[in-house]
């Protein structure tokens, strides 16, 4: 059998960073930036007021107290984007809002609270010192600084610095666009009724939701039967609007395992039984023309579940233009024993993991669930964190120290 390194290393030789894009700012949130950038400005650009108040000469409120305040005539009212140029002469001062330029000859700014709020003369009840209350132009950015860097995934605030610096887009690699189709005679659309030996299709919700969650665009084609020229035309069909495939069912030993039956004789793709508990059957390659990933996952929901964060996560994340990391993972105990684990093959038990900052070893402990079956779906939603039982591993006591692997949570 094949290694889990081994598989995941074919994996990631099927995929390559796409091709960075030009995108507006919005449409660019999620992409991973393709190249460093620079600002071509200083941030601020111009020296500003950083509250609303009075542009004065710090030198013409010397002595000023609540008992003796100081006035001076009001001679301008300088909301924010005035660009008039106003001039403050020495025992004169101008209105001044947040945001608003700072006039020639003004060195301070005197908050409105610290005056009588006139309008044709203030009262200012107190000292202030130079520079008091400005924004200096450059002191968030300097023009020519890089505001970020080549592989910064594109949020909130990345964007708003791109914005600030004024850029209207952004050179990315785009969000990878994920197609999730389900093969299976038995699935019906969750929401219709089933019939006698059928049962509700759930693995393309979960893989598109876990592609939308880890930044891909996800499409989800339903399920297409067990017909194999049906499977293999939508597969065709799909490969248009996808940068990469995924398909869950029909890759085992079945007498209607379509997807093994259509693919072994077109592109690529490879059928290998991976040394994993759940998530053994698993295919790889590449179908059509342009030379599409796809990789084929088995049935049933926790194997691909579990095979999504083991080996579709790692292809993603290089679509994207990000490192391939693994997922973090930390030592934690056991709270209960592992009666047995498969020799040869390396299990991941879905586990609830906690920081109970105890003592020892490690201040984390892990409690498998209790269905760790490939088709027992319901303490998934429970599960953060994946307990690795190594290969040669066929048991394990209660309070052993295990490798626990965090999985991601739905941003
Ligand atoms: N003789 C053998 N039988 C099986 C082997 C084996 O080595 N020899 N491997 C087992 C393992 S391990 C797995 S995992 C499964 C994988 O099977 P397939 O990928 O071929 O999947 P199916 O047979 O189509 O389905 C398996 C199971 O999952 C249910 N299923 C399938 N698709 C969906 C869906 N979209 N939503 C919800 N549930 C789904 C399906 O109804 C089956 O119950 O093979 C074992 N057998
Ligand atoms: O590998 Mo299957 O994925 O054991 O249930």
């Amino acid at each position: 059998m094949k290694t889990v390194e081994q598989h995941i290393s074919d994996v990631l030789d099927l995929v390559e960073p796409l091709e960075p894009v030009e995108l507006d700012l919005l449409s660019a949130h999620g992409g991973v930036l393709a190249e460093p950038v620079a600002s071509r400005v200083s941030l601020p650009q111009f020296d500003n007021s950083a509250m609303d108040g009075y542009a004065v000469a710090a030198a013409d409120l010397a002595g000023a107290s609540a008992d003796e305040p100081v006035r001076l005539p009001v001679v301008a009212d300088i909301p924010a984007g005035d660009v008039s140029a106003v001039a403050v002469r020495r025992g004169h001062c101008a209105r001044i809002m947040t945001g608003a330029p700072l006039p020639r000859g003004a060195d301070a700014v005197v908050p409105v609270e610290w005056t009588d709020g006139g309008r044709a003369t203030v009262a200012v009840d107190r000292e202030v010192r130079v520079g008091n209350a400005i924004r200096r132009s450059g002191e968030d950015v300097e023009k020519g600084a890089t505001i970020l860097q080549r592989g910064a995934v594109l949020g909130g605030a990345e964007l708003a610095v791109l914005a600030a610096v004024g850029r209207g887009s952004a050179l990315v690699h785009p969000r990878p666009r994920v197609v999730v189709l389900s093969t299976g005679a038995e699935l019906v659309e969750p929401g219709s009724p089933v019939g006698p030996g059928q049962i509700w299709e759930s693995n393309s919700y979960m893989l598109a939701a876990a592609a939308l969650d880890a930044g891909c665009v996800a499409y989800r084609h339903g399920f297409t039967g067990d017909d194999p020229a049906a499977v293999l035309a939508t597969i065709e069909d799909v490969l248009a609007q996808a940068d990469i495939v995924l398909t869950t069912g029909g890759v085992s030993m079945g007498a209607y395992d379509v997807v093994k039956e259509v693919l072994s004789g077109s592109g690529t793709v490879r059928f290998d039984k991976v040394a994993v508990q759940p998530g053994m059957p698993q295919g790889a390659g590449t179908v059509g023309e342009s030379g599409t990933p796809i990789l084929t996952l088995p049935g049933n929901p926790v194997s691909a579940y579990v095979s999504f964060q083991l080996f579709v996560r790692p292809a993603l994340r290089r679509l994207r233009g990000l490192p391939t990391d693994p997922l973090p993972a930390v030592h934690a105990r056991l709270t209960a024993p592992v009666p047995h684990s498969p020799r040869g093959r390396r299990s991941y038990l879905r586990a609830v993991l906690q920081y109970d900052g105890g003592e020892g070893a490690t201040p984390y402990t892990a409690r498998p669930v209790t269905r760790q079956g490939s088709h027992q779906l319901s303490a998934l939603a429970e599960t953060n964190a994946l307990v690795v039982v190594p290969e040669s591993v066929t048991e394990l006591a209660e309070g052993s120290v295990v490798e626990a692997v965090q999985l991601p949570a739905t941003p």
